[in-house]
């Protein structure tokens, strides 16, 4: 469904990804794991086309996209939900909500009541400025966001980091059950390896900028972890 093929990304004249190949197919839920600033965000950030430069091929269910503009790649079928959430603080819930359906490739004049019951706080919470709400509630409101631009592939940058343990679970179970039950294939970035092991079918390890280990998530061994993973 994606495949990237020796991919080179650049801020500027830094190569931050160097010759990247890998594939992820429908339905597969891969982690892109690492030590910070190995470029996992890079990755990410490469395959929507946000990079100053990007060389190599990236094809979406067999189509070239490394040519397209961001919105022509959210178009094709990528969602984002980046690091630190992105959500407009001084827009309401409902205009942030909005905002994703806008990237669909029919957008909605109203909001798609499906994202209501994934994260039932956000009905509640229409009206409230997105500024307004806790760090977990503001990740359900960008994965929700990025659920209304109808992705086939959903990127998910560090979706459970600084959030409390609590909600941090309904965001895991959410994610796992459009993964198992609804068939989206996502691409999670998480320090947080118990997550990605419970919820992947293939882990990607990145070390300066490059895949060093690809494998199905039964692979990630524990002496993996503490080469790659543990600082
Ligand atoms: N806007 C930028 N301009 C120049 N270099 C950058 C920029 N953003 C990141 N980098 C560099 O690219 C490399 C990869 O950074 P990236 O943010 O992708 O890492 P990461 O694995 O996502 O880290 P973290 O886990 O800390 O989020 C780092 O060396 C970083 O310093």
């Amino acid at each position: 469904m994606l495949e990237l093929s020796d991919v080179d990304g650049f801020y500027g004249r830094s190569r931050a990804l160097q010759s990247v190949s890998l594939t992820v197919g429908e339905g597969e839920f891969l982690s892109v794991l690492g030590r910070n600033g190995v470029g996992k965000t890079t990755l990410l950030r490469t395959i929507l086309g946000l990079m100053s430069r990007c060389t190599g091929s990236i094809r979406l269910d067999g189509a070239e996209i490394n040519h397209l503009a961001t919105h022509k790649r959210a178009r094709a079928g990528l969602g984002y939900v980046p690091q630190g959430r992105g959500i407009l603080p001084n827009f309401t819930v409902r205009e942030n909500l909005l905002l994703g359906t806008f990237a669909a490739q029919k957008p909605a004049r109203s909001i798609p009541g499906h994202v209501f019951d994934l994260f039932p706080v956000l009905k509640d919470f229409l009206g409230r400025r997105g500024g307004d709400l806790s760090g977990g509630q503001q990740q359900q409101l960008a994965i929700a966001r990025a659920l209304l631009s109808e992705p086939k592939i959903l990127l998910l940058d560090e979706p459970t980091e600084g959030i409390q343990p609590n909600i941090v679970e309904q965001i895991e179970d959410v994610l796992i059950d459009l993964n198992r039950k609804h068939g989206l294939t996502i691409i999670l970035v998480e320090q947080n390896i118990n997550f990605a092991r419970r919820a992947s079918d293939r882990f990607a390890i990145l070390n300066r900028g490059s895949v060093a280990v690809s494998d199905g998530i039964g692979a990630l061994s524990d002496d993996l972890i503490h080469s790659h993973l543990v600082v």
